[in-house]
C-alpha cells in the first residue's frame, strides 16, 4: 500500500517564464557585461631538460616561439607571438592558488544563486584533467568547489529531501513529514552512498581538503547542494551516477540522455540522476563513483577518458526561512556552477588515428570547431550589432553552454598548455582561440535566480525581529567551532554535528530595559511582570505546541510503523520477485549469448557460401565463354562441313555419272551377254555381238577362228581379284569327264585359286587364247572348257567354267557346243568396306561397288544361264 503524503499548504505554482535570456543579450549594453575570463595554466614538462616553446613574460603575458620542428619554422614563420590573459600560471604553480583566483568568486555567486562556467581547454596531455579533478592529497578544483561550498553553508543546511528535483530542472519544497518518510526510506534501501567514515577506511589515504570559507552568506536561508554528473562521449550525453549497472557484454545498453530546455530557457539533462549531497566527503564520493564508472563505460565503449567531455554541475538551492525561524518559506533560488573538462584537441594527421579513434577525434574536433565557431559569432553579433544564429545545436556541449552564453552569469576558462616543443602547431591553435575567446561578452547576473516566489514575499528586512536570533545563535556556534578548532579538533563540523534550529529557537526576544531610574519607580517591576508574563505564556503555548506536536509526532511514528512492517514484508515479497526477474534475465540473457553465437557461426557460413557462390559464378562465366567459344567452333565445323558436304555432293555426282557411264557400258555388255545367252540356249558357236566379219546367220556357230571373250576384262582387272583366294583344302570336281582329252581355255589374267574343287581333265592341252582353228580341231581334242573369272558385290570371286563338246562339221572344221555352266565362288579377304548407312568407305571401294554391280549383272545373266542344258 502507497503511504498518504501530509502536505502543507497547497503547492506554489511556480513562477511565469522570466525574459528569455536571448532578447536580454540583445538589450544589453556594455556597461552590464562581462568579458570571457581566460587564465593560462603551463604545466611542467615531462622532461626538465626538453626544449620549451612557451614563455611566462609576466602575471598576464605569455610567449610562444616556434621550435625548429613546427609548421610554422619550414615555413619561413621564425617571430616569437604574445599572448594576454586574465591571469598566468607558471610552470609551479600549484592547485590551491589557481583555484582561489578562478573558481573562488565564482563559489561566492554560486551561493548567492547565480550561474557560472567554468572550462578546461587545451592539446592533449595538456594538464586538464589534472586542473579540474588532481590527487587526493592535492584536490584540483572540482574537489576544492565541494570543499569551499560546504565549508560555507555547513550550519545552514536544510534536512535531505526537503527540496527535491521536479524533473524539469527545477526543484519543489517538500514538507517536513514527506522528508522525513524519505530519509527513512533511504536507511532502509542500501543503494544509497557510503557513510563518509566507511569511505575513508577503503580509499588509499584520507582526502586533503581545502579550509576556505566564504562568510558573506545570508544567514536567514536554508542551503541544499545537488550534483550531477554527465560525460559526452562522440557528441552522446551518458548519465555517470545512474545506478543501472553496465553490463560489459552489451554496451549498447548504457542509456544515453538529451538535452531539454526549461521554462526558463536553460538548458539541462533530461532525466539526469541529481544527487544531494551533504557534506564535501559525500560529494567527493558521488564524483569518484562517477570516475568509476566513467572507467567502466569506457571500458565497454572501447575509449579513453581523454576522449571524451565531462561536466560535473554543482546546483546549490536555497529558500529562506519564515518568520519563526523554523520552515521554509515557498522561494527557491537556484545557483549553478558547471565544471567542464573538454577532450584534448589533437590533430589526426600528428597521432595517424584510425578507425574508432579516428571517429572519436572527429567527433572531439567537431565539438571544439563548434564551440570556436559559436564564440566567433557571439562575437562578431556584439562587436557588429549582427544577429546572426549561433550553432549552438550542432554539438552537445555548446548546447549545454547555450545557457551561460545567452544568459547570465560568468564564463571562464582554463587553458591548458603543454609547453613541449612537439605540441607547438597545436598551442598555437589554442592560444588563437582563447584570444578570441577573451573578447567574447557575458551578461552580468544582477539578481538571483529565482525558481520560486511566495506571494507577497516579505523581505529579508522587513521580517519579524526573531531572525537575529538566529544570527546570534550561529555567531556562538561559529566562536565555539573555531575554538574546538584551536583546541585541535581538525573538522570540529563533522565531528560535533549541531542542530542550530535549536539555539536560533532560544531567546526571541530581548529583555525590557532593566536600568532602575528610581526606587520608587515601579514600572521596571511592572514591565519585568508584563515580559515574564509574556514569556510564561509563550512558553506555556510553546508548550501546549510542543504537547501537540508530540502527540502528532507519536501518532506518525506509530502510522510509520505499521506502513514500515508492512513495508518490511512489500520489499520481501519484492527480493523473490527480484530474485525470479533476476534468474529469468540470466536465462534470457544465456539465450540471447547462445542466439549471438549461433548467429556469429550463420554469419560466417554465410559469408563462406557467398564466398563459394562467388568461385561458382565466376567458374560459370569461364565455362560460359568456353561454351561460346565451342558453339563459334561448332559453327565454323558446321560451315566446314557444308562446304566439305557440298564438294563430296560434286564428287558423288561426279562418280553417279561415271557410274552412269559404268552403268551405259554394263548395258551394253548385259545387251552382248543377252545375245551370247541367246546363242548358247540355240546351241550355236560363240558370237560376240558387235565383232567383224560375223553374220547373223552364222552368229550361232561362230568360227573356230574368231576372237571372242567371254569373260568380262574388267572383272579380272579389278583390285579385289588381286589378293590371294583363302583355301586350306583342296576338292577335285567331279563335273569333268577324265577319259576324252580337254581344250582348255584359260585367258591369261585368270587367278590361279588353287581350291578344293578343281576340274580334272586328262590330256589337257591350255590355251591362253583362241587363236588358231587347229587348236579345236585337234583329233584328240573331244571336250572345250572356258574359264571366266569375276567379282560379285559382296566381294566374293565367281570362278565359271563354260563346258561343252568340240564335234567335228561336215566342211572339216569343228564347232563347240556349250553343255554346262560351273561356278566356283571364293569370298576374298579385301571384301568392300561399307558404312552403317551402306555408304562405301573410300573412293576405291566405291570404284570396286560400281564395278561389282557391274559383275552382279553379270551374274544375273549367269543365273538365267545356269538352267541352260
Ligand atoms: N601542472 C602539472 N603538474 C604536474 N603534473 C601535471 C600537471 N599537469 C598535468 N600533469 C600530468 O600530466 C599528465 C597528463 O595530464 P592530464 O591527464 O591532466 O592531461 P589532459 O589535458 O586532461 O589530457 P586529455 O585531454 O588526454 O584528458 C598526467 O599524468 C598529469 O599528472
Amino acid at each position: 500500500m502507497k503511504p498518504s503524503r501530509l502536505k502543507i499548504g497547497p503547492k506554489v505554482p511556480t513562477k511565469p517564464p522570466i525574459t528569455p535570456a536571448r532578447s536580454k543579450q540583445a538589450l544589453m549594453t556594455s556597461r552590464d557585461r562581462d568579458p570571457v575570463q581566460v587564465y593560462c595554466r603551463i604545466r611542467p614538462l615531462d622532461v626538465p631538460t626538453d626544449d620549451s616553446c612557451v614563455t611566462v613574460l609576466s602575471d598576464t603575458v605569455v610567449q610562444v616561439v616556434p621550435p625548429e620542428t613546427s609548421q610554422g619554422y619550414r615555413s619561413g614563420t621564425t617571430k616569437a607571438t604574445q599572448y594576454t590573459f586574465t591571469g598566468v600560471f607558471d610552470e609551479k604553480s600549484t592547485q590551491k592558488p589557481i583555484f582561489h583566483t578562478v573558481t573562488l568568486p565564482l563559489i561566492e555567486d554560486l551561493l548567492h544563486g547565480k550561474n557560472s562556467l567554468l572550462f578546461a581547454y587545451g592539446v592533449t596531455g595538456s594538464g586538464k584533467t589534472h586542473t579540474m579533478n588532481g590527487e587526493l592529497q592535492d584536490g584540483g578544483i572540482i574537489p576544492r568547489c565541494l570543499d569551499v561550498i560546504f565549508n560555507s553553508i555547513g550550519h545552514f543546511q536544510a534536512k535531505k529531501y526537503i527540496f527535491k528535483p521536479d524533473k524539469m530542472n527545477s526543484f519543489e519544497i517538500q514538507s517536513e513529514i514527506d522528508a522525513l518518510t524519505e530519509r527513512q526510506s533511504e536507511a532502509l534501501t542500501s543503494n544509497k552512498f557510503k557513510t563518509p567514515a566507511r569511505r575513508g577506511q577503503e580509499n588509499e589515504g584520507p582526502r586533503v581538503t581545502d579550509a576556505t570559507r566564504i562568510s558573506a552568506l545570508d544567514e536567514d536561508q536554508a542551503f541544499a547542494v545537488f550534483v550531477t554528473f554527465v560525460e559526452v562521449y562522440n557528441n552522446t550525453v551518458f548519465d555517470l551516477l545512474d545506478d543501472t549497472p553496465i553490463d560489459p557484454l552489451r554496451p549498447g545498453k548504457i542509456q544515453s540522455k538529451i538535452l531539454r530546455e526549461d521554462q526558463h530557457h536553460n538548458m539541462y539533462v533530461h532525466a539526469v540522476t541529481e544527487v544531494e549531497v551533504k557534506s564535501a566527503d559525500e560529494a567527493a564520493e558521488v564524483l569518484a563513483k562517477g570516475q568509476k564508472r566513467r572507467r567502466v563505460a569506457h571500458t565497454t565503449l572501447n575509449a579513453e577518458s581523454s576522449r571524451s567531455h565531462s561536466v560535473f554541475n554543482i546546483r546549490v538551492v536555497q529558500a529562506p526561512l519564515d518568520g519563526q525561524g523554523a520552515t521554509l518559506e515557498k522561494m527557491l533560488t537556484v545557483g549553478q556552477l558547471s565544471l567542464v573538462d573538454l577532450a584534448g584537441s589533437e590533430r589526426n594527421s600528428r597521432t595517424k588515428t584510425t578507425g574508432e579513434r579516428l571517429r572519436e577525434a572527429g567527433s572531439i574536433n567537431n565539438t571544439l570547431m563548434t564551440l570556436r565557431s559559436c564564440m566567433e559569432i557571439l562575437r562578431e553579433n556584439q562587436l557588429n550589432g549582427t544577429n546572426k544564429m549561433v550553432p549552438y545545436r550542432d554539438s552537445k556541449i555548446t548546447h549545454l553552454f547555450k545557457s551561460y552564453f545567452d544568459g547570465e552569469g560568468k564564463v571562464r576558462m582554463i587553458v591548458c598548455v603543454n609547453p613541449r616543443a612537439d605540441d607547438y602547431d597545436e598551442t598555437l591553435s589554442v592560444m588563437r582561440f582563447a584570444e578570441m575567446a577573451q573578447e567574447v561578452q557575458i551578461a552580468r547576473a544582477v539578481q538571483p535566480n529565482i525558481r520560486l516566489e511566495a506571494t507577497p514575499r516579505a523581505t529579508p528586512a522587513g521580517r519579524e525581529a526573531l531572525l537575529p536570533g538566529r544570527r546570534k545563535a550561529n555567531r556562538v556556534l561559529t566562536e565555539a567551532y573555531r575554538k574546538l578548532e584551536q583546541g585541535g579538533i581538525s573538522n570540529p563540523q563533522s565531528e560535533v554535528p549541531f542542530d542550530i534550529d535549536m539555539v536560533f529557537s532560544a531567546a526571541r526576544c530581548s529583555w525590557p530595559p532593566l536600568e532602575l531610574q528610581s526606587a520608587s519607580d515601579d514600572r521596571l517591576i511592572t514591565a519585568l511582570v508584563e515580559y515574564l508574563q509574556v514569556r510564561i505564556r509563550d512558553q506555556q503555548n510553546r508548550r501546549e505546541q510542543q504537547m501537540k506536536k508530540c502527540v502528532e509526532v507519536r501518532t506518525l511514528i506509530r502510522e510509520m510503523e505499521e506502513e514500515l512492517i508492512l513495508k518490511r514484508q512489500e520489499v520481501l515479497s519484492l527480493h523473490e520477485q527480484l530474485k525470479d526477474e533476476r534468474s529469468r534475465c540470466q536465462t534470457f540473457e544465456n539465450r540471447v549469448l547462445n542466439a549471438e553465437s549461433a548467429n556469429a557461426t550463420l554469419q560466417r557460413h554465410v559469408a563462406e557460401h557467398q564466398k563459394y557462390a562467388r568461385l561458382l559464378e565466376e567458374e560459370l562465366k569461364e565455362k560460359d565463354c568456353l561454351l561460346n567459344q565451342g558453339e563459334i567452333e561448332i559453327l565454323n565445323v558446321k560451315a566446314k562441313e557444308k562446304t566439305k558436304r557440298q564438294l563430296e555432293r560434286e564428287k558423288l555426282k561426279k562418280e553417279l555419272d561415271r557410274y552412269k557411264q559404268v552403268e551405259s557400258q554394263l548395258q551394253r555388255q548385259t545387251e552382248r551377254f543377252l545375245v551370247m545367252r541367246d546363242l548358247l540356249d540355240a546351241g550355236c558357236s560363240v558370237k560376240v555381238p558387235g565383232t567383224s566379219g560375223s553374220s547373223e546367220s552364222d552368229s550361232r556357230t561362230p568360227s573356230i577362228g574368231a576372237t571372242h571373250r567371254v569373260s568380262d576384262p574388267k572383272v579380272v582387272g579389278t583390285p579385289s581379284l588381286r589378293g590371294p583366294a583363302v583355301s586350306t583344302r583342296k576338292r577335285r570336281s567331279r563335273s569333268v569327264d577324265p577319259g576324252k582329252g580337254w581344250l582348255d581355255h584359260r585367258p591369261e589374267n585368270i587367278l590361279d585359286l588353287d581350291t578344293v574343287f578343281q576340274p580334272q581333265m586328262n590330256r589337257a592341252k591350255s590355251i591362253t587364247k583362241l587363236v588358231d582353228s587347229k587348236s579345236v580341231t585337234d583329233a584328240k581334242i573331244s571336250k572345250y572348257v572356258l574359264t571366266t573369272q569375276e567379282q560379285d558385290s559382296a566381294g566374293e570371286i565367281e570362278t565359271k567354267l563354260y563346258k561343252g563338246d568340240v564335234l567335228t562339221t561336215v566342211s572339216g572344221g569343228a564347232q563347240v557346243v556349250l553343255q554346262d555352266v560351273e561356278i566356283l565362288r571364293h569370298s576374298s579377304p579385301n571384301a568392300i568396306k561399307r558404312h552403317s548407312d551402306g555408304r562405301l568407305k573410300d573412293v576405291h571401294s566405291r570404284v570396286a561397288d560400281i564395278e561389282n554391280r557391274c559383275g552382279h549383272a553379270i551374274e544375273g545373266h549367269n543365273r538365267n544361264k545356269k538352267h541352260c542344258p
